[in-house]
């Protein structure tokens, strides 16, 4: 077991706060780069480590299995492997297997598939016509439903202002829920939101239900609190009965999936509800330079959860009293500034002021169209691949799923490669799976051997060389595949044994947690969420697209904005934004007129910033 001061070890004063209150009500009010992470692992393992927990009635929730994985993963290494860490689903789901046949008798309804088929059974039999986009915009409206907690009929008096599905009345909505929830009854299965609605019925009808469960779980951590559902809520409330050992961790300047559900006034208002809560802010950003940070600031300045750690230090920002993210003193300085001072400044002007890293040094790219856009983004990649960068730290993140396609042009024509994430699901290449399996069967067998003897053996006899093959094509791809295994060994950690590496391995498959494969990452602003990269580009700036054309109202409007700040917080040495001045007509969305052309306007929230415009290849603009 780890020593509990070696836990705090390399935290900083914040940080140690949060590991150390082990017990009773936490709130850990984080920054993007803050080190949210490391604060709740250390802080389970610190507990563990000084015995004020037992392991296995630990439970740390998070919002996909993803985030779960790499909690699970840190705190093995933190000496903390009994404790459960799992998605709200996970969780609910084991308990439901668990307690049904008890309760109910025979095994757990089976869960459905594909929501808009059966929504489609069951429009027919209501006869509702609904075409294959229309199923699924209904489908998410069920879902917003049910993780808001509301019946058919609470749902029918708020959907009166809602914008619901084109084409749909609330009695039609209204009429299809109950047809769908009456097929899937018939039908003996549940749909994805009814585990955790099933899960909570149990607890809270059945005493033993809940004495068991309460019995088992007696420590909580939750992970990204401001993306927690009324649905997730009151499961948690039902878990925690009167217990009061719970920790939250969240940041409300990501909130960006409202429109889903997921509500930031549980996280901020937390220490109303438990008075005597431990709140403790985390704002010094580890991850990105002063320019990126100013940047970031700039964006969420004044904003109501914008997580700060003291003024900024101009006059404006300090009137303004908006707290702000601070970038640590070490940070790294960034790349050059850009745009450049204008030339044929006088040689005998008065020395400048020392340059003070700022939004201004974030360069801001302006093409005439999309794929023109693409290719001055490319172009910049190569330069940077050509100074030395690695592809696999460079990302490029947008609005809409569409936009990669003049991404993929313009990368390709450039000889970039790239992977587009959650486009394929790397565990299940078939060179994967057999990977996996040989270097499992390896590790039973083999020990004392460094990592990367026992591993690269493995590998080469399946295909893997220390150089990349020089082609295109299958062989490629296998030898890429095998290349992203054997660099899970370089960013493995010195004490790692072949073992706990393939039990790595089976984890990360389990999970779908690619490793970083030799390529540019493309990828919309929402998949990008807690993931970081040393330069990141983000395309698309303009009116109609970031904020999205659909976007309406003061909250949609700053849910734009958040999503917009997550992206500009991914980037750790080096940001680039860009747009476009014509494309697609802006008030219309972006696929809509694919092919009309039509003048954009750039981005309000550049303007907010203070952005100053660099064309591509050109000069600098106001
Ligand atoms: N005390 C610290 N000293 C040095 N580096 C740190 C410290 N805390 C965190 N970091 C580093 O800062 C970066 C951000 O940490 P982490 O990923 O835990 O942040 P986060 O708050 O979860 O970010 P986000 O919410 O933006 O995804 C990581 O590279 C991490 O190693």
């Amino acid at each position: 077991m780890t020593e509990p001061s070696a836990l705090l070890r390399g935290l900083d004063d914040e940080q140690r706060i949060a590991a150390t209150t082990v017990l009773g009500p936490v709130c850990i009010l984080a920054g993007a780069g803050t080190g949210k992470t490391r604060a709740i692992t250390h802080r389970i393992a610190y507990g563990v480590a000084t015995g004020a927990y037992a392991p296995n009635r630990v439970m740390a929730l998070t919002f996909t299995s993803r985030a779960a994985a790499e909690l699970r993963s840190r705190l093995r290494l933190l000496g903390a492997a009994g404790v459960t860490a799992r998605t709200f689903h996970s969780a609910a789901l084991s308990q439901l297997s668990y307690f049904w046949p008890q309760v109910i008798g025979g095994q757990v309804p089976r869960l459905i598939d594909s929501k808009a088929r059966l929504l489609g059974h069951a429009a027919e039999t209501i006869k509702l016509r609904a075409d294959t986009a229309a199923l699924r915009d209904l489908a998410t409206e069920v879902e917003w439903r049910k993780v808001s907690n509301l019946t058919i009929d609470q749902y029918a008096a708020k959907a009166r202002t809602r914008s619901l599905p084109v084409g749909f009345g609330v009695e039609q909505i209204v009429d299809l829920q109950l047809a769908y929830e009456k097929l899937k009854d018939e039908r003996r299965q549940i749909d994805f939101e009814d585990v955790l609605l099933a899960n909570a019925g149990m607890i809270e009808t059945e005493a033993s239900v809940a004495f068991q469960v309460r019995e088992q779980y007696r420590f909580f951590v939750v992970d990204e609190y401001q993306d927690v559902s009324p649905l997730q809520q009151h499961l948690l409330e039902l878990w925690l009965g009167d217990r009061r050992d719970l920790c939250v961790v969240g940041d409300a300047s990501q909130t960006i999936y409202s429109f889903a559900g997921a509500r930031s006034d549980y996280l901020l208002g937390f220490a109303s509800r438990y008075d005597d809560a431990t709140v403790v802010r985390l704002e010094r950003n580890y991850r990105s330079t002063p320019a990126i940070v100013d940047t970031a600031n700039r964006l969420m300045r004044g904003r109501q959860g914008a997580l700060t750690l003291q003024a900024v230090e101009s006059a404006d920002a300090a009137a303004s009293a908006a707290r702000a993210l601070t970038a640590p003193a070490a940070a790294p300085a960034g790349p050059p500034p850009l745009p450049p001072e204008p030339a044929g400044t006088p040689s005998s002007a008065p020395a400048a002021p020392p340059h003070v890293p700022s939004a201004l040094d974030v360069p801001l790219l302006e093409a005439d169209t999309d794929i023109a856009e693409a290719r001055a983004v490319a172009q910049s990649i190569i330069l940077e691949l050509a100074a030395g960068a690695k592809a696999q730290d460079v990302a490029i993140l947008y609005r809409v799923n569409a936009q990669a396609a003049a991404l993929e042009t313009a990368l390709a024509e450039a000889g970039v490669s790239y992977q587009i994430r959650g486009a394929r699901r790397f565990f299940d290449l078939p060179e994967v799976k057999q990977a996996v399996m040989q270097l499992r069967a390896a590790s039973v067998s083999i020990s004392g051997e460094p990592l990367f003897k026992s591993v690269s053996d493995v590998l080469r006899s399946l295909g893997w060389s220390q150089s990349a093959p020089e082609a295109r094509g299958a062989v490629r791809d296998r030898w890429e595949s095998l290349n992203a295994i054997m660099s899970l060994v370089d960013q493995a950690p010195a004490e790692l044994t072949f073992r706990q590496f393939t039990d790595e391995l089976m984890e990360r498959q389990a999970a779908h947690h690619e490793p970083t494969v030799d390529a540019v990452t493309l990828a919309t602003l929402h998949s990008a969420k807690g993931l970081e990269w040393e330069s990141v580009y983000l395309l698309g700036l303009s009116e109609g697209l970031v904020p999205i054309s659909y976007a309406s109202g003061f909250e949609q409007i700053d849910e734009e904005r958040r999503l917009f700040y997550v992206g500009i917080t991914r980037a750790r040495r080096r940001l680039t934004l860009s747009w476009a001045t014509r494309g697609q007509a802006a008030t219309e969305g972006y696929s809509a007129n694919r092919g009309r052309s039509a003048e954009r306007e750039r981005s309000r929230f550049l303007t907010e910033i203070g952005m100053r415009t660099t064309r591509a290849g050109g000069t600098p603009r106001g």
